[in-house]
């Protein structure tokens, strides 16, 4: 499958023989067609994308949507490939984009006799069903509108990830969106061509860099679970020898974590080791957490506990709640924990009478995390320690707010950080281990630091 997939790639591929402004106008002429044309159909087509896990279960994603005027140029390219019934054509659309997109024959059907009466495919009758060819003219018209469909393909025609994979693949298409924007708006913002030849440069040597990586041309540097590139992770995992090995119950943790298909985004031992000195510096006994996945933090920060402490941690998820309780039990440590399930906005409200928390770790949706901050200020006592995880995202999580118009990535974090750095409340630095973490101690609190928004 991956073989043909390459081959359609290659044969989607815009014109070669047209100088690249060309394929520009030549592009942009073609979705306006394709457009009006889509429009005068009037069509929308619904189709649900559901896949297969390992274990053959199915699971609905979410729906690809495919308009009517796009259905025939898949249709054409499933003819490409061989003639075919009706049948066999959404047969082979389901397993090229890897059951992701089953057209419905109520569909089909019509598409298809529409191409035939187009004169764009040839139907032959055999065994009292019709088997579906590309007539020449379909050939020209399919070739003439490679591009409609190569995004389509870009999106769909590759293997669903695995568990595992699914989040860094997530980034991937994040970071590209990103890049995307950046370029588009650095463009614009660029005054000669000087600036724009250099733009191209980097541009340049990033897509061989890339190209060289998928080849295997060029060896990984210090790839990693995290989000951003991180400079010495040997020094990392030395120190982690060192100070902070992990045992069985933790090492047990992300492998449940794994086997149950939670991603793989806990933090590192030697975060699990800084947030347990932390703890044991503020002489912590009642420690809370936003965001525990499979328990992994929850355990380093559960030890750091004298036996009448207690950890509450909360978590969104039920599922994921429910590893985060075995886990705990595993490692001994459930007589002082608890997990509560619900959104942390909305149990954080719940928390001010069993407070204050000498140390609050943030470790849950970015988004939120100035208001996060603002409630462990508020549940926090003088001396208390706030600790945030991925606040520093290979620099992304620095700089002012206003660069979330270029780069959506780090927003959340690049608002925590501000409002750390510059909270009178607090005592605060940013760390660049692992993806970052900020860390603040509670001074005397101000009226203003501990209001609530
Ligand atoms: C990065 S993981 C936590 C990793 C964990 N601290 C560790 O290192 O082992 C983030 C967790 O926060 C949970 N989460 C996301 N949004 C949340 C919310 N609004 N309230 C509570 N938990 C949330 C997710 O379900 C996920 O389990």
């Amino acid at each position: 499958m991956h073989e043909n997939t390459e081959h359609h790639e290659e044969h989607r591929g815009r014109p070669h023989h047209m100088e690249r402004s060309e394929r520009r106008e030549h592009r942009k002429e073609r979705r306006q067609h394709h457009h009006e044309e889509s429009e005068e159909r009037g069509h929308r087509h619904h189709a649900s994308w559901h896949l297969t896990d390992e274990d053959g279960h199915q699971r609905r994603g979410r729906r690809e949507r495919v308009e009517r005027g796009m259905l025939r140029y898949l249709l054409l390219d499933a003819l490409r490939d061989g003639p075919k019934h009706g049948y066999e054509t959404i047969r082979w659309l389901e397993e090229q984009t890897y059951g992701r997109y089953a057209p419905s024959p109520g569909t089909v059907y019509p598409t298809l006799q529409l191409l035939e009466d187009q004169g764009l495919i040839l139907a032959q009758r055999a065994d009292e069903k019709n088997i579906y060819q590309l007539s020449e003219a379909g050939q020209k018209e399919l070739e003439a509108h490679a591009d409609f469909t190569q995004e389509f393909w870009q999106r769909n025609g590759r293997p669903v990830p695995p568990p595992a994979m699914q989040l860094e693949t997530e980034f991937v298409n994040e970071d590209l969106q990103d890049l995307q924007r950046t370029v588009e708006k650095g463009v614009s913002m660029l005054k000669d061509q000087q600036s724009l030849l250099a733009l191209r440069q980097v541009l340049e040597r990033s897509k061989n860099e890339i190209r060289g990586l998928l080849t295997g041309d060029t060896v990984p540097q210090q790839p990693h679970p995290g989000r951003s590139q991180r400079p010495g992770r040997e020094i990392e995992e030395a120190i982690a020898r060192l100070f902070a090995p992990e045992d069985d119950a933790l090492r047990q943790t992300t492998e449940r974590a794994r086997e149950q298909g939670l991603p793989s985004i806990q933090i590192s031992p030697l975060q699990g080791k800084l947030l347990q000195v932390l703890a044991k510096a503020c002489q912590a006994r009642k420690i809370l957490e936003i965001g525990a996945l499979a328990g992994y933090s929850g355990i380093w920060l559960a030890r750091s506990l004298p036996a009448d402490g207690r950890l509450i941690t909360l978590e969104i998820d039920e599922k994921h709640a429910n590893v985060v309780r075995e886990s705990f039990r595993q490692a001994q440590v459930e007589d002082r924990t608890e997990v509560r399930v619900g959104p942390a906005l909305e149990t954080l409200p719940q928390l001010v009478e069993e407070g204050p928390f000498d140390l609050i770790f943030i470790d849950a949706d970015k988004d939120a995390y100035p208001q996060y901050l603002t409630w462990a200020i508020r549940l926090a006592r003088p001396g208390s320690i706030i600790v945030a995880d991925n606040c520093v995202l290979g620099g992304d999580g620095l700089g002012s707010v206003q660069e979330s118009t270029v780069n959506q990535r780090g927003t959340g974090a690049r608002a925590y950080n501000q409002m750390a750095s510059s909270d009178p409340a607090l005592y605060s630095i940013a760390l660049p281990i692992s993806s970052g973490m900020t860390v603040a101690v509670v001074g005397a609190k101000t009226e203003a630091a501990s209001e609530t928004k």
